[in-house]
């Protein structure tokens, strides 16, 4: 029978992260003794921002997903003050402080994790779900360096149409500012964002007001700097992802089979090296 689950079956470890709607801990479940995240969100925060429905479709999206390179929602459970989602713990942290740490990442990583992404956001399409909200904040790695798509706060069924704008505007794709219907496309187009920020550091259309910024995605102003030295290959992926008519976008599935992914990406979806991989074993 579908046990209910509450605090008391966790050891309750040291708090690791936190979003707008909650913190997450870590904790290691009694019984099992196994590790996993815990995102604590208050009942009361729900009330404030009206966020009931919004935190049902997450946990009902992510509950629904199982796949590699996307986070587990394993359970959830509520006492009077709390709502607490059963995370799949990602031991090697958030993505983008990884990123900010090295600067950028080599074509092999960048490949890596862009294959991966292309993977998991197959899936999600397969499953009529659109994410929406893919930046490198969202993204973690498990202790192997494998990337998990995290926090389906954002994400919708296939026919939402809510069109509210959220967080880092870096990553919206030019229907999404231009409040088209915009569909599973774009995340490709964060896709392309996301690619181009592993090899340069930071994302294409950057500016310091951000009127700028939606100007520059609206016209799809890319640039390629001289440095770092990235391979024509990457660039030739990355400008048929950044194209403006979503229809003619590579599709997740060509990503796949592009050449730059080919060459570089690891089969396995972890880079880490090998001397990191002996030291935990
Ligand atoms: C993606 C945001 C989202 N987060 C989750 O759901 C999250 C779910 C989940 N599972 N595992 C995590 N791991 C960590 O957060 C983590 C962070 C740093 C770590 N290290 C620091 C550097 N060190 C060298 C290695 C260890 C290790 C693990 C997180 S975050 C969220 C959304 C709303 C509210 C709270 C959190």
């Amino acid at each position: 029978a579908r046990q209910e689950w509450s605090m008391s079956d966790f050891e309750i470890g040291r708090y690791i992260g936190e979003g707008k709607f909650g913190k997450v801990y870590l904790a290691r479940e009694k019984q099992s003794g196994y590790v996993v995240a815990l995102k604590v969100i208050y009942k009361a925060k729900l009330e404030k921002y009206r966020f009931h429905s919004h935190l049902r479709r997450e946990i009902e999206i992510q509950h629904s997903l199982n796949h590699p390179n996307v986070l587990r929602l394993f359970t959830w459970f509520h006492d009077e003050e709390r709502v607490v989602l059963v995370l799949e713990y990602a031991a090697r942290g958030e993505l983008y402080k990884v990123l900010r740490a090295a600067g950028c990442f080599t074509e092999r990583t960048a490949a890596t994790y862009v294959a991966s992404l292309a993977g998991a956001l197959a899936y999600c399409h397969k499953k009529q779900v659109i994410h929406r909200d893919i930046k490198p904040e969202n993204l973690l790695l498990d202790i192997e360096g494998r990337i998990k798509i995290a926090d389906f706060g954002w994400a919708a069924r296939s026919n939402a149409k809510r069109h509210t704008l959220c967080g880092t505007i870096d990553y919206l794709a030019p229907e999404m500012i231009e409040k088209k219907a915009h569909d599973y496309a774009v995340d490709n187009w964060t896709l392309g964002i996301l690619c181009y920020e592993f090899l340069y550091g930071s994302p294409p259309f950057e500016a310091d007001e951000q009127d700028d910024t939606l100007r520059r995605i609206v016209r799809v102003d890319l640039t390629f700097p001289s440095t770092p030295c990235v391979s024509s290959e990457a660039k030739d992926l990355i400008s048929k992802l950044l194209v403006k008519d979503s229809s003619k976008r590579l599709s997740l599935e060509d990503i796949m089979k592009h050449p730059w992914i080919k060459k570089n990406a690891e089969p396995s979806g972890s880079c880490i090296k090998q001397r990191e991989v002996k030291k935990t074993k």
